[in-house]
């Protein structure tokens, strides 16, 4: 049977009034809403609290740090209760398991979910060469994943392309969170590994995170009702 794969808005504002207008036009379709670095920069913990009033939050820090210090800020953010938090799986299976604990040790049953980040969207197998990982995206993406669930990570965030061949590799329980996604004729940006929502249809995703195709819409709630509507019609 098909997944139902949710859509998350990524609400990369410079301040929170734009992005609050955002997550009010979008919150009847997205599953998430998305508060990511250029938010939490310019408004911190303000910007959880309120856009969750719209919805559950993806709070997207992309911690990255040795483990003591990736534990502390995940103490520190426990207070927030976003509903999954972003590290980088390149940090390593120590690392991993010290965000996993510190999220368990701070919260019940609604703990804080972790998220490993495997290859960057943006990067392409030359740019992703260009910084010594041989061998493609998709293998280091699987190399990754592989490290990030076995080390207690909840879920990956990968590229459209490698959403089957982690779950072949890992089956169904890893949450899978795909960003790159682009629908037909829209620009890909800076986003170098993309899919539209209709070819994600069948991969197997959890949720697709998508900002700038709704965003920089003229009507961002049209845009993101057209993108859930492609994603249920599987
Ligand atoms: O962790 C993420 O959400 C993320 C990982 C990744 O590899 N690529 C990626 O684009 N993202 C985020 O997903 C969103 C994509 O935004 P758009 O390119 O505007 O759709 C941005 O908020 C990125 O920070």
């Amino acid at each position: 049977m098909a997944r139902r794969c949710g859509l998350c808005v990524a609400l990369d504002a410079p301040d929170l009034a734009t992005a609050e207008g955002w997550a009010r036009a979008t919150a009847p379709q997205a599953a998430l809403l998305k508060v990511g670095l250029e938010l939490f920069s310019a408004e911190g913990g303000a910007a959880v609290r309120r856009i969750a009033a719209h919805g559950p939050v993806f709070l997207d820090l992309k911690l990255h740090d040795i483990p003591n210090t990736v534990a502390g800020a995940i103490r520190a953010l426990s207070p927030l209760r976003p509903a999954w938090l972003t590290i980088h799986a390149a940090g390593g299976a120590a690392m991993i398991a010290a965000a996993r604990e510190a999220a368990e040790k701070a919260g019940g049953g609604d703990r804080i979910r972790i998220l490993a980040v495997t290859v960057l969207t943006s990067l392409d197998a030359a740019a992703l060469a260009e910084t010594g990982v041989a061998g493609g995206p998709v293998q280091q993406v699987l190399r990754l994943g592989r490290l990030a669930v076995a080390a207690g990570a909840d879920g990956l965030v990968c590229s459209p392309r490698e959403v089957a061949p982690l779950r072949d590799a890992l089956g169904e329980a890893p949450a899978l969170v795909v960003p790159g996604v682009r629908p037909a004729g829209s620009a890909a940006d800076d986003q170098a590994r993309t899919a539209t929502p209709e070819e994600m249809a069948e991969a197997g995703a959890d949720f697709v995170v998508v900002g700038r195709p709704v965003t920089r819409a003229a009507d961002p709630a049209a845009a993101a009702a057209a993108i859930a509507r492609a994603l249920a019609a599987r």
